[in-house]
């Protein structure tokens, strides 16, 4: 671990992100081919938000909140802080202190792979968290970490000034300089859903309107009536 605070690395622009936000999670993570899902383990701590920012990273060591301090004079109006640690850690490092410090200098949400508590004061203020859990176990403030460095989550490279975009779904980053091709992609996708589910309103199967129906015979799957199979 080279400790290290990055200051001001440049971001991907405010609008786009909150174009991306209005997509969601699921829409943008298939709309740039299925990546940048950072994965079922970061769920959000009170359901109902929708939010995107710029990543401010900071890198931790277990138990451990120091960095996190450090990393909250770099945040700017539009970030979104992502916490991870240098090996696996559930303590609650985060709480509603840093929140309200964080809400300051409008930062939109947090995203960590550690623990959280005050969840009831976090849902209180509106400062919406997504975590790996939620635990009370206090920290310290001792060893020296990074901010604004690249990590990686759940196989996911997040590199300071990326988007953040995270809903009831979970997490996703998309990169810095593919944030419009994003937009493009995922209003594609909304335009081809939007149709699909006008269809499936007015009755179409999925097996046909998808042309599955071959695909199940070149799959050899064959019908049989209950009869015939003993039922
Ligand atoms: O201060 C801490 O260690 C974390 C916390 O509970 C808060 O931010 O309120
Ligand atoms: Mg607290």
């Amino acid at each position: 671990m080279n400790p290290v605070i990055v200051t001001n690395p440049p971001r991907a622009d405010l609008a786009t992100v909150d174009k991306l936000a209005g997509f969601g999670v699921a829409t943008v993570h298939e709309a740039q081919g299925r990546t940048g899902y950072l994965g079922p383990g970061l769920r959000p701590v009170h359901l109902g938000s929708r939010i995107g920012g710029t990543a401010v990273t900071v890198v931790c060591w277990p138990g451990d909140n120091l960095m996190i301090h450090a990393a909250v004079e770099h945040c700017r109006p539009g970030d979104l802080l992502v916490v991870t640690t240098t090996s696996p850690n559930t303590d609650g490092l985060f709480g509603e202190l840093f929140a309200t410090a964080l809400q300051h200098r409008g930062v939109r949400g947090l995203v960590t792979t550690t623990g959280v508590r005050d969840v009831a004061e976090l849902h209180e203020m509106g400062f919406p968290v997504w975590s790996a859990a939620v635990s009370a176990q206090g920290t310290v403030k001792a060893t020296a970490g990074a901010v604004n460095v690249p990590v990686t989550i759940a196989g996911q490279l997040i590199t300071p000034g990326d988007a953040i975009l995270a809903d009831d779904d979970g997490v996703v980053v998309v990169p810095r300089a593919e944030a419009d091709q994003a937009v493009a992609a995922s209003q594609a996708r909304v335009d081809k859903e939007d149709a699909t589910r006008k269809a499936f309103q007015n009755g179409e199967l999925g097996l046909d309107r998808y042309g599955l129906r071959d695909k199940l015979t070149q799959l050899g799957v064959k019908y049989v009536t209950a009869e015939e199979y003993g039922l």
